[in-house]
């Protein structure tokens, strides 16, 4: 009974959100630092330097709050209303700066990506009518700029069409995302836990044991002679047999426990809050219950299963050391037993 690595990594959406978070402020900040020197230093515009002051001001504000908070939602938020002012104040404040309108594009990507497809929609509903209100009162009335209604419209079209891009891509990656994040936590054949997500729960577990002073009791359960049943009726039949098992154990475990397949003809049920021997009687009441309801022509199917207990901060792979020493005495035993986790136990495997 080998225990193999981890075989993948999470897949994290918000890792990347995270990233291009940061990206965006830093680029910001930078971009505020340098056309703001310019303004002052070359152009001599000092109220659109100070604007562009106040942006990298906001930006490492957020940086700041970022760090702090981790909070996302918030400073993505705050990141989209420094864009959008930091456009509407080079536009606000440069009359021959009309065609920077177009810097308005880079809010429904942004937004989306950063946000979602509900937020992204809210954004570009909110750059659209941003420009609108700067070309109406702003340029209108600046006599060598002429917006027309035709002008409106494009932009009106362009952001629509951004909308849609990005609605439709956001909803095809995010879909994507998930069914990627749910494959990596499920196993496919039994629809419980797998092995990486039992990986991360055991380590929360034995966390949460040692905080709240309460036992953890783990069970590594290995079906009995399974080899057998995959050689006499074949695999195909096997795997219904694993289901069968599973659904048995499922029905009669509480919410709060975990149960997933720990690789093979083995599984693994972690029991908060339960005692050593509430959790060895609750092993032996899921022997009873998985022999009366799954079998072969040739009997019941029949598991061995090996209990151990933890309430102190150790290691993942202690823990299931114990529960496979227990294991493996309950098989060395004749099978179709359970067996606690006792430090004698590690002797006697050593010799057989
Ligand atoms: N059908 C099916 N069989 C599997 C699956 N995963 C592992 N197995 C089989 O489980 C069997 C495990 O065999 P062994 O490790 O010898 O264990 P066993 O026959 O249960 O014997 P003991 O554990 O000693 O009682 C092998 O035949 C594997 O091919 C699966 O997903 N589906």
């Amino acid at each position: 009974m080998k225990i193999a690595p981890q075989l993948f990594p999470l897949v994290n959406s918000e890792r990347h959100q995270r990233k291009l978070l940061r990206i965006v402020l830093v680029v910001l900040f930078i971009f505020s630092c340098v056309i703001g020197s310019l303004n002052v230093f070359a152009f001599g515009a000092y109220q659109i330097a100070s604007f562009n002051f106040i942006s990298a001001v906001a930006s490492v504000g957020i940086w700041f709050y970022f760090r702090r908070t981790t909070n996302l939602v918030v400073a993505s938020w705050l990141l989209i209303t420094a864009v959008l002012f930091n456009l509407a104040a080079f536009m606000g404040t440069s009359k021959g700066a009309a065609y920077s309108i177009i810097w308005i594009t880079v809010l429904p990507p942004l937004a989306f990506f950063l946000l979602g497809r509900r937020a992204g929609s809210w954004v570009t509903g909110i750059a659209f009518v941003a420009t609108v209100a700067f070309i109406v009162f702003h340029l209108r009335p600046l006599s060598d700029v002429n917006f027309t209604t035709g002008a409106i419209l494009n932009i009106a079209e362009v952001l629509l069409v951004l909308w849609l891009l990005f609605r439709f891509y956001e909803g095809s990656r995010s879909d994507a995302y998930r069914e990627l994040e749910r494959l990596s936590v499920v196993d496919k054949l039994t629809g419980i836990h797998n092995r990486s997500k039992l990986d991360q729960l055991l380590a929360a577990h034995i966390q949460l044991a040692a905080r709240t002073d309460m036992p953890l009791s783990v069970i590594l359960i290995d079906i009995d002679h399974f080899k057998r049943v995959n050689d006499h009726y074949g695999h195909l039949f096997g795997d219904v047999v694993l289901q069968q098992f599973v659904e048995s154990i499922c029905g009669a475990v509480r919410q709060t426990d975990e149960f997933g397949r720990w690789g093979g003809e083995e599984f693994l049920l972690l029991c908060p809050a339960t005692s050593i021997q509430d959790a060895e009687a609750l092993a032996n009441k899921l022997r009873q219950i998985v022999s009366a309801s799954v079998h072969t022509d040739n009997g019941s199917i029949t598991f061995s299963a090996g209990v151990t207990s933890v309430r102190s901060l150790v290691p993942s792979s202690n823990v299931i050391r114990e529960a496979d020493h227990a294991l493996y005495a309950a098989k060395n035993a004749g099978r179709n037993r359970v067996v606690c986790y006792t430090p004698e136990l590690e002797s006697l495997q050593n010799f057989i």
